[in-house]
């Protein structure tokens, strides 16, 4: 199996600079260069296309994840996100893109600090493009991968929680 993954930063990939004595965004793959080693059945291909908090994203920036999805021979594809603005990433994509099955993921915590959550949420994306799904545009976090808009991050206790 091929799967394409698009690196766009926010928390997933987070590591500590000692000399600025902060967290920040790298514009490398570490993180999922850690996670994709263990997975001997898939052949991945990894892009970094945008490095940054998805605080900070711009239109222009979702317009390059969505060319990059276009582009993508591809028809699987896992696309790591800062979780602050991922739905509206999400959003925006969706209705753009046809036989494609997109996954969506990204991490609370830096991999860098705690590799159990951002390998788990990673994980359960390929697990879910093992399967025989529909194309269609998804969220993968916290022990469910479901359509984009049915499920929703509780920026009060920092989870994402299936919508009522
Ligand atoms: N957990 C996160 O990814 C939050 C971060 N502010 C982001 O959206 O990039």
């Amino acid at each position: 199996m091929k799967i394409t993954v698009l690196n766009t930063g926010g928390t997933f990939n987070k590591r500590y600079n000692p000399i600025k004595g902060q967290l920040e965004v790298p514009n490398d793959n570490i993180a999922l260069d850690k996670i994709v080693k263990s997975c001997f059945n898939v052949k991945f291909d990894i892009k970094n296309i945008v490095s940054k908090d998805s605080l900070e994203f711009t239109q222009e920036d979702r317009e390059t994840i969505l060319k990059e999805i276009q582009n993508s021979t591809s028809d699987k594809i896992i696309i790591i996100h800062g979780t602050d603005t991922v739905d509206l990433t999400a959003q925006f994509i969706d209705g753009k893109v046809e036989s494609k099955k997109i996954v969506f993921t990204g991490a609370m915590v830096p991999m860098s600090i705690d590799e159990v959550e951002a390998t788990m949420n990673f994980s359960q994306a390929i697990g879910f493009l093992n399967a025989p799904i529909e194309n269609g545009i998804y969220l993968s976090m916290h022990g469910v991968v479901i359509d984009h808009s049915k499920l929703k991050k509780d920026k009060s206790i920092g989870q994402f929680l299936l919508k009522d």
